[in-house]
């Protein structure tokens, strides 16, 4: 990471950050000042930060008779289309048809294509398929509605339905689904389908995205009222949501602590948001954000631990090991995490193509030398799958069941396969 302050906030206060550690140690909440404080922690501040939210972590995992394990889901990475009605600043997976069609690429992957994906994932035994997509294309590019009508679906979350049915139905990987921001009556839809949902919240901060040159600046489905209310909607229809915020995009460190806080209230209200990521700006050379500085590793720890402290023991929190080097993957452990999200054996992270993911091998070397075992879990966290009559449509209830150990809802030592899927009445 780039070594230089940021302008992000003031350096923190020691006794701010006293104060506000007694007062998450006592239980009592923390204001938009304390979550400020504890996000300006360096040197020996923020290691009493990492350390609560270590503490914090261990209890929490102890509780479920859990401690020790870091989690991660074997993954491909299914990049339905890269077509994006969006142009966040800092996204390189984002592509125009003109690209496209010059490259001699189609505008969406065929289902073909995404079975025979899964299916050479699940050989080397993914067990999560994960749809990660641009945001409704075809309301900017006609190119993209024609591929569509031409295929007799009438949206791209139409597509991303019956993908992910033919994935199920085919190779029996589970699909993720996070192509951004959906209704409630689509994710209703798209429930049967798909155990798990996601959209990155990034940032409740509204000028990001209303001041023309800011990253959010064009981008429709950046608009965090829209975002907060997709978190809304997928705690009211029930879906196993997982969300985060991406660090270093140019929110202050209160616009920060709101961010944080506002995922903690939604939690709190639905109890879906299965796992809270906190990810970390990467500049990428063909973006406009080419000259931001990525986020300072001391900032981004103490993202990190805050947003432990401040969802709490029971939160999963993740953040990716390919985003940071094998020394920064311990300052994460440290600092409260207790997932490293999904990670794959076959398929490129095509968000961060420039970063690898760690071998499994060395993630569970990397995991062990910190005192913590890397453990396998299939896409929705084990909560949601050991009530399953409660979280999972009984479309995919048997689909679930056979990937996952019915005693710790964690992964089984099984390899996919698929199996009909018909809707429930
Ligand atoms: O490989 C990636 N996986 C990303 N994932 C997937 C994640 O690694 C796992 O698929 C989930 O933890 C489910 O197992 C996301 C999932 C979401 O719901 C929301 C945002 C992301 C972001 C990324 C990402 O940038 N790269
Ligand atoms: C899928 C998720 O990936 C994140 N994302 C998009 N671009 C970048 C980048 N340059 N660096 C890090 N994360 C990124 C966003 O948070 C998005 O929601
Ligand atoms: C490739 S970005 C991830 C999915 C969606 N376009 C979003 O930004 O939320
Ligand atoms: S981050 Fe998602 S919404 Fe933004 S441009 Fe990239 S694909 Fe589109």
């Amino acid at each position: 990471m780039t070594i230089g302050e940021r302008d992000s906030g003031s350096a923190g206060a020691p006794a701010a950050i006293d104060a506000s550690l007694e007062k998450a140690r006592a239980g009592t909440a923390l204001d938009v000042d304390d979550v400020t404080a504890l996000l300006s922690a360096s040197g020996e501040a923020l290691r009493a930060v990492q350390q609560l939210a270590a503490d914090l972590r261990d209890e929490g995992l102890a509780r479920v008779r859990r401690r020790g394990q870091i989690t991660y889901s074997r993954k491909v990475f299914v990049p339905l289309t890269r077509l994006c009605r969006d142009r966040c600043h800092y996204c390189t997976f984002v592509t125009v048809p003109g690209k496209l069609a010059r490259a001699g690429q189609s505008m969406f992957m065929e289902i073909d294509e995404v079975v025979d994906l899964a299916a050479r994932g699940g050989e080397l035994g993914c067990k999560e398929a994960l749809f990660t997509l641009g945001d409704r294309p075809e309301a900017r590019w006609p190119q993209a509605a024609q591929w569509l009508a031409e295929r007799g679906y009438s949206s791209t979350l139409d597509y991303v339905r019956a993908a992910a049915v033919a994935v199920l139905e085919q190779t029996g990987l589970l699909p993720h689904l996070n192509p951004g921001v959906m209704s409630a009556e689509e994710m209703r839809t798209l429930k049967p389908v798909g155990p798990s949902m996601g959209m990155m919240l990034e940032t409740t901060a509204h000028r990001l995205f209303a001041e023309k040159g800011q990253p959010h600046y064009g981008s429709p489905d950046k608009e965090p009222a829209v975002r907060l209310q997709v978190l809304r909607d997928a705690g009211e229809v029930g879906v196993p949501f997982t969300t985060g915020i991406l660090v270093g995009i140019g929110e202050t460190l209160r616009e920060r602590a709101e961010s944080i806080r506002a995922m903690a209230e939604i939690a709190a209200e639905f109890g879906h948001i299965q796992e809270v990521i906190v990810q970390n700006f990467r500049a990428k050379p063909d973006t406009a954000m080419r000259g931001t500085p990525d986020a300072h590793m001391t900032e981004f720890l103490a993202a990190v631990a805050t947003t432990r402290i401040v969802l709490g023991p029971d939160m999963r929190i993740q953040a990716p090991p390919n985003l940071v080097s094998a020394d920064e993957c311990l300052a994460l452990i440290a600092s409260g995490i207790d997932d490293w999200g999904g990670v794959s054996p076959l398929t490129p992270d095509h968000v961060n193509p420039e970063r690898p993911w760690p071998n499994l091998d060395t993630l569970a070397e990397i995991t062990a030398s910190a005192g913590h075992v890397l453990t396998e879990r299939i896409t929705a966290q084990p909560p949601y799958v050991l009530d399953a009559q409660r979280w999972i449509d009984p479309a995919i209830a048997g689909h679930v069941a056979a990937l996952a150990d019915p005693l710790t809802g964690l992964a089984a030592d099984v390899r996919p396969s698929g199996s009909p899927w018909t809707r429930a009445a």
